[in-house]
């Protein structure tokens, strides 16, 4: 039987490339950003919302859906796909990172890490197969291995103590896993900021044969400069038949830096996180509708934007919105931004498939320097 799960390059430029992903739920196209659902929901987007901006894949958190509404209740209601109503691909974070970020009490060690639930104080054991299991239950399509994430500046025995931790996971993940067609599981690299580590990493995910890798162990508070260096040390040594992920990333510029290195994937709350507190993204850069200025701006966030969150609306009436903290403010900051980053992505793939990535990025760039400070 052909594999449900394939993914074709269509064009490069340099290290960047554009393709599909295609699935049984349907396909990706990428570059890719995948917006943020972390309690089955894209916090303050109707679904139907998500997918006309040109999104094709969500992420959904293991950690926050394991806890509530529970793996096995989502499974006994169907699956992810049928409470949410996207019936489209979705990819599921395994839940070491957000343990490490948000849970009570915990201890890591190789069995898989415990931890109190920041919700009800509720003791929980996410091991790797528990996490593979979980992700099963959701009905996920992309299942990430559990990982443990380590932030950085760390000693460097920590982030190779972590390294190979998640390397031992990660084909315990890949045995708990299983066959399942049209499904993928992808592993995460870690490594820290240490090259060497970095390609061990790589080199022995890549000897698990999975349908995808992810970068992770980055975005966790190093320079972007420190970012991109690791992108380009790790790059070399991952199939380029496979989706590559870059695993909580990030700004617009650090998409298309790491585009242009060869990063196929990405997720990130800020475009819908940065909405809710009164942040828009825009062609001509970032703005806090908050800040008085915009009082009594009549002017749209952007005329050429066929999103009417930018299109349509004041900055004068959203900043008002920001300001009285109403529910629409966070709806159509959030509209916009996640329409700004699916322009985006748009546009990096048509720019590779025409061979003119630099071009693009020095034109987008100079849009963002043109922001009203
Ligand atoms: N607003 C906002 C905002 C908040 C946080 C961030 C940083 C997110 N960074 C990040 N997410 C990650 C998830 C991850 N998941 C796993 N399983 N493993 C990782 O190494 C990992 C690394 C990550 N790095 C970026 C923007």
């Amino acid at each position: 039987m052909t594999d449900q799960f394939s993914f074709t390059v269509a064009a490069t430029d340099g290290a960047a490339r554009t393709g599909e992903i295609r699935m049984p739920r349907g396909v990706i196209r990428t570059p890719a950003f995948m917006p943020v659902g972390t309690a089955g929901t894209v916090k303050a987007m109707y679904p139907e919302q998500v997918k006309a901006l040109g999104a094709d894949v969500v992420l959904g958190n293991t950690y926050h859906l394991m806890l509530r509404p529970g793996a096995e209740r989502v499974a006994r209601l169907g699956g992810l796909h049928a409470m949410m109503q996207w019936p489209y691909p979705i990819l599921t974070d395994s839940g070491g990172f957000q343990v490490m970020s948000l849970a009570g009490l915990r201890k890591l060690d190789e069995t898989g890490v415990r931890f109190q639930s920041h919700l009800d104080g509720s003791t929980h054991l996410l091991s790797p197969e528990r996490s593979i299991e979980i992700q099963g239950l959701l009905g996920s399509d992309i299942q990430m291995q559990l990982d443990e994430c380590v932030r950085l500046p760390a000693p460097e025995s920590a982030i190779e103590s972590a390294m190979r931790l998640s390397l031992r996971w990660a084909e315990r993940c890949r045995i708990a896993f299983g066959d399942q067609p049209g499904k993928a599981m992808f592993g995460i690299v870690q490594g820290g900021d240490i090259p060497a580590l970095r390609v061990e990493s790589a080199k022995a995910l890549v000897g698990l044969d999975l349908k995808g890798y992810a970068i992770g162990g980055l975005a966790v508070g190093e320079p972007q400069a420190t970012m991109l260096a690791m992108i380009e040390t790790v790059e070399p040594h991952l199939p380029t038949h496979k989706p590559r992920y870059l695993m909580g990333v990030g700004t617009p510029d650090d998409i298309v830096q790491a585009v242009s290195r060869g990063i196929d994937m990405f997720d990130c709350v800020m475009p819908t996180r940065a909405g809710r507190h009164g942040m828009v993204y825009t062609r001509h850069g970032r703005l806090n509708l908050r800040n008085a200025r915009f009082a009594e701006d009549n002017s749209p966030l952007d005329p050429d934007s066929t999103c009417p969150a930018a299109n349509l609306y004041s900055k004068a009436y959203l900043h008002h919105l920001v300001r009285a903290g109403e529910i629409l403010g966070m709806m159509l900051l959030t509209w916009n931004n996640l329409s700004y980053y699916q322009d985006l992505m748009a546009g990096l793939r048509k720019a590779i498939a025409a061979g003119r990535l630099a071009d693009f990025i020095g034109e987008t760039r100079e849009g963002w320097e043109k922001a009203e400070r």
